[in-house]
């Protein structure tokens, strides 16, 4: 995969099994949580991240490089690509598993370098699961899903339950967004 890479998942796997609710393939996931850096809404500077499940075992998103996210003049600062990385792959482990998980570890290899204005399309897929741990990979290709590859992630995701979120972050505002999901009808619980 990469020039640094050794074997990818690095120990033996199970292959992931996806939820029997996952969303279908061509569903549109939308934010996940307003607030969120990668996808939300509210955040003006964020990365305002798209998703969208490809296969029971593949998420499609796109991430359009904003004047607010330069390192250079002009470039995408390699850290909000790993931003951008982590978000899609997050969000490949949660809907398809449906499981509360956090990045554990991230890897990042920048192959070309990524001007603002350009659209990377983020291709990620479920690489195997090993107890509480899945590896994933995605590769972002350069202003179309056959363009040339710009970057390649991969990460291993460390499923935990909700109490992680509700011990380490804001309780209440954990509170409100359960609230608010519920009431539209909504999961809360796979990534408050
Ligand atoms: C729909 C949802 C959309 C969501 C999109 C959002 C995407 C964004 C996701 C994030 O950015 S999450 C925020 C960033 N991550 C964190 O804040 C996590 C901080 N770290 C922790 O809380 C803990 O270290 C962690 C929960 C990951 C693990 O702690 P635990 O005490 O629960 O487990 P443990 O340390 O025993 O590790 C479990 C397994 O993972 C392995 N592991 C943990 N960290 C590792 C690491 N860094 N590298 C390799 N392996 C690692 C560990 O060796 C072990 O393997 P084994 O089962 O084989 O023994």
């Amino acid at each position: 995969m990469s020039k640094a890479a050794e074997n990818w998942p690095p120990e033996d796997t199970e292959p992931a099994t996806p939820h029997p609710d996952a969303p279908p393939s061509g569903t549109e996931l939308g934010e996940h949580y307003s607030q969120c850096f990668g996808c939300g809404d509210d955040v003006e500077s964020g990365l305002h991240i798209r998703s969208m499940i490809a296969s029971d075992m593949t998420v499609v998103s796109k991430f359009t490089v904003g004047k607010d996210h330069q390192g250079a003049p002009g470039l995408a600062h390699g850290g909000l690509l790993a931003c951008a990385f982590d978000e899609a792959l997050g969000s490949t482990v949660g809907n398809l598993l449906r499981r509360p998980a956090v990045t554990a570890r991230l890897e990042t290899d920048f192959v070309r370098p990524v001007p603002v204005g350009s659209t990377l399309h983020i291709a990620a897929k479920l690489d195997g699961v090993s107890r509480r741990k899945t590896y994933v990979s995605a590769e972002g290709r350069l202003d179309a899903e056959d363009g040339p590859v710009a970057v390649r992630a991969r990460g291993l995701f460390v499923t935990v339950g909700v109490e992680h979120f509700t011990k380490h972050g804001d309780a209440d505002a954990i509170s409100q967004f359960r609230d608010v999901r519920q009431a539209a009808g909504q999961d809360w619980d796979i990534n408050p």
